[in-house]
């Protein structure tokens, strides 16, 4: 039995002998808020039809809390699942939708249900055929947070919400979170992705480039910084982990840092500095280090 909530070992998926996830390994423990990010068609959907059980890996293995996710059956008690392209029986209503749900799946809360159907501000009367893609979208999420399911899998679950549900989802994540819930969160919303989750993997065209927490990403990656002086400016060029060293005229200088600020904060030490500015990586900049070419949003982010 793994311990893992969600583990996948030397993973491979091909169509037509293309592999469109290539040799995945990853380990999420239970209670992780894991981010599964990629540009369009890096191998992240693929992964999760492979965890759900509905496409067979090609090689290795995929398991959902130590089950095979070929086990449907048993690992199914043990997840839910919002689809990026949320689609319900058309003449059923959002209540009678939640209600057939909550009889399939591994148990819910209907209290916290309906304290999550105010929350997003749903109309479970009006029949799902009326709803539009945000809101099959919610009735699709409070239908997975209201699960005692011990993971949640999310493909691409915001990318129809608004920012006032977009808070509300980050709300419900923190929530499961503190319940102990496990959630494999697929996102192109770096700002989401950053803001919800422990840890990310990074794939680029089905590899696994990167796991890391957010803040473990950030300090592998290229920092700003820029310093005021006063009499001579520092000399940085030589300085390891440095580059960029550019002056910007009134005593300041600005540069890029990466690793470890050690030697540059000794050789500034040598100089009069006035003040001195650090600029984290966004997400965003990490996520361009990687793929070297602008982010593909193909979901309105
Ligand atoms: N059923 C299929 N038959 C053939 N090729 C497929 C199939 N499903 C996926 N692929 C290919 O596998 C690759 C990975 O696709 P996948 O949908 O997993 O990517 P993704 O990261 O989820 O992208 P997106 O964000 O656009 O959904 C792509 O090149 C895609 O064309």
């Amino acid at each position: 039995m793994s311990g893992s909530a969600v583990r996948t070992v030397a993973l491979t998926k091909k169509y037509g002998g293309v592999p469109a996830v290539d040799d995945l390994t990853i380990e999420v423990p239970p209670g992780e808020v894991f981010g599964f990010l990629g540009p369009n068609g890096a191998g992240k959907s693929t992964t999760i039809r492979v965890l759900l059980g509905l496409a067979a890996p090609t090689s290795g293995r995929a398991e959902i809390f130590g089950i095979a996710a070929q086990d449907v059956a048993q690992a199914h008690t043990k997840l839910a699942y919002v689809p990026a392209d949320v689609a319900l029986w058309p003449r059923l209503t959002g209540r009678e939708t939640l209600h057939l749900l909550a009889s399939i799946g591994p148990g819910t809360d209907v209290a916290y249900r309906d304290e999550l159907i105010e929350r997003f501000d749903l109309d479970v009367t009006k029949r799902a055929d009326t709803y539009s893609t945000g809101n099959r979208q919610k009735i699709a999420l409070v239908a997975a947070f209201a699960t005692r399911a011990p993971l949640l899998v999310l493909d691409e679950p915001t990318s129809g919400l608004d920012p006032l549900m977009e808070r509300e989802f980050r709300r419900a994540v923190a929530e499961a979170r503190e319940r102990g819930q496990t959630i494999f969160l697929s996102s192109h919303l770096l700002a989401e992705v950053e803001a919800v989750c422990d840890r990310v993997g990074i794939l680029r065209a089905g590899r696994l480039v990167e796991t890391a927490t957010v803040a473990g990403l950030r300090r592998l990656h290229r920092s700003e910084v820029t310093v005021a002086y006063t009499g001579a400016a520092p000399e940085l060029a030589a300085v390891p982990g440095v580059d960029g060293v550019e002056p910007l005229g009134d005593g300041r200088l600005r540069f890029g840092l990466t690793g470890a600020p050690g030697p540059v904060l000794q050789q500034l030490a040598r100089f009069d500095v006035t003040a001195l500015n650090v600029r984290e990586p966004s997400l965003e900049e990490i996520f361009l280090d990687y793929y070297g070419e602008p982010v593909r949003y193909d979901c309105g982010g």
